[in-house]
């Protein structure tokens, strides 16, 4: 491992379950204020119990405590399904992208979810979470608040969880496909001093609103890997930290998605990388189909466009305002 990743695993990974007694008194004594932000596209069937585990962080412990989380908010993400009803169900509060700062226009993927999410939420810290999970646990959001509530030099934190392999629930290794068969050579490659970070898309991190409003987010699946370089390369890699998450599983996709999804991480890593190809939006991908008894090639249009930093965007400003007046 290149030293100055060895350096920053040994400084920068935090080990240990939070004491959620002492994380409240701690976010009370800061004034910091958390939102948690699920992005969910056509997960009708996970998405009640993803908010189902995480409500209860919005309750304080006793009337004189503050909260955990102050909004947990599911950004429905084009969905077709009974998602937003399953979630607004289980108590938390939904938009759907498309209706959020339509004048910045619409376009499909998570990280558009995640962009828009900063648009209609109000938290100093943002903490994201996949609506997917198999079996969601409250650590998914207090071990990603211990650092950001422990050191103001820490901007962004990434879980890191053992991920099972697709078909094996019960195994602790051989999920992560993206991770470990692209982006972990991409990065030793490229950012070996980045090269600490156990879980580089990890779908749970968390964020610093002052960080998430000034970085571009990827449209699509690149933007965890985005904003994981944007921040190390702008602050210096200890502006990072990862926590222990224990376990995670979800639904996988499949192969072919997951290829798809290579291409988006991929096109970010090379932006950040290599910045001449910024004006590229769409990427194509020939992937091959057996049909009919034949091979045929299955061609792909992959978006890889990118949001511009929030801040740069009127409507952000004009949904900030009136969140600070709502807030008072
Ligand atoms: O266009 C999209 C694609 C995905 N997602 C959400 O992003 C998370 C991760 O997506 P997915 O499960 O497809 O990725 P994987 O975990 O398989 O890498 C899930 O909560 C999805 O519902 C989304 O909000 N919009
Ligand atoms: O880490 C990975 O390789 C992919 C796919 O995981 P699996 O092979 O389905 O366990 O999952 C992550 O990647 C996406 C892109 O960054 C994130 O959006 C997902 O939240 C994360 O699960």
């Amino acid at each position: 491992m290149h030293p100055v990743a060895r350096a920053w695993f040994d400084r920068r990974t935090y080990r240990s379950r939070p004491d959620d007694a002492a994380l409240a008194e701690r976010k009370r004594a800061l004034g910091t204020t958390v939102s948690v932000v699920v992005p969910a596209r056509d997960e009708e069937a996970s998405v009640g119990r993803v908010v189902a585990a995480l409500l209860p962080l919005t309750v304080p412990a006793s009337p004189d405590d503050v909260p955990l989380v102050d909004e947990l908010v599911v950004l429905d993400s084009d969905s077709t399904d009974a998602t937003a009803e399953r979630a607004r169900a289980a108590g938390a509060v939904v938009h759907a992208a498309a209706d959020v700062a339509p004048s910045a226009g619409t376009r499909r993927g998570k990280g558009e979810a995640m962009w828009k999410s900063l648009f209609v939420t109000s938290g100093d810290v943002v903490v994201f979470a996949d609506a997917d999970l198999v079996d969601p646990d409250p650590l998914y959001v207090t071990g990603l608040l211990a650092p950001l509530l422990d050191d103001p030099d820490v901007l962004l934190v990434k879980g890191f969880y053992d991920r099972p392999a697709p078909g094996e629930p019960d195994g602790s290794a051989g999920g992560g496909r993206v991770t470990e068969l692209l982006t972990r050579p991409v990065l030793a490659h490229w950012f070996p001093e980045v090269g600490g970070v156990v879980q580089p898309l990890a779908g749970e991190w968390a964020a610093r609103r002052a960080l998430l409003e000034e970085l571009s987010f990827p449209c699509g699946y690149g933007v965890e890997v985005a904003v994981l370089l944007d921040t190390a390369l702008r602050y210096g890699v200890d502006a990072v930290a990862q926590a222990d998450l224990g376990r995670r599983d979800h639904r996988h996709q499949d192969q072919a998605g997951l290829g798809r999804m290579a291409l988006q991480v991929l096109h970010a890593a090379s932006l950040r990388h290599a910045p001449a190809a910024a004006d590229v939006a769409r990427s194509t991908l020939t992937q091959f189909v057996r049909r009919d008894g034949q091979v045929v090639p299955d061609p792909h249009d992959v978006d890889v466009e990118e949001r511009p930093p929030a801040v740069v965007v009127p409507e952000y400003g004009q949904a900030r305002g009136l969140a600070l007046d709502a807030a008072g």
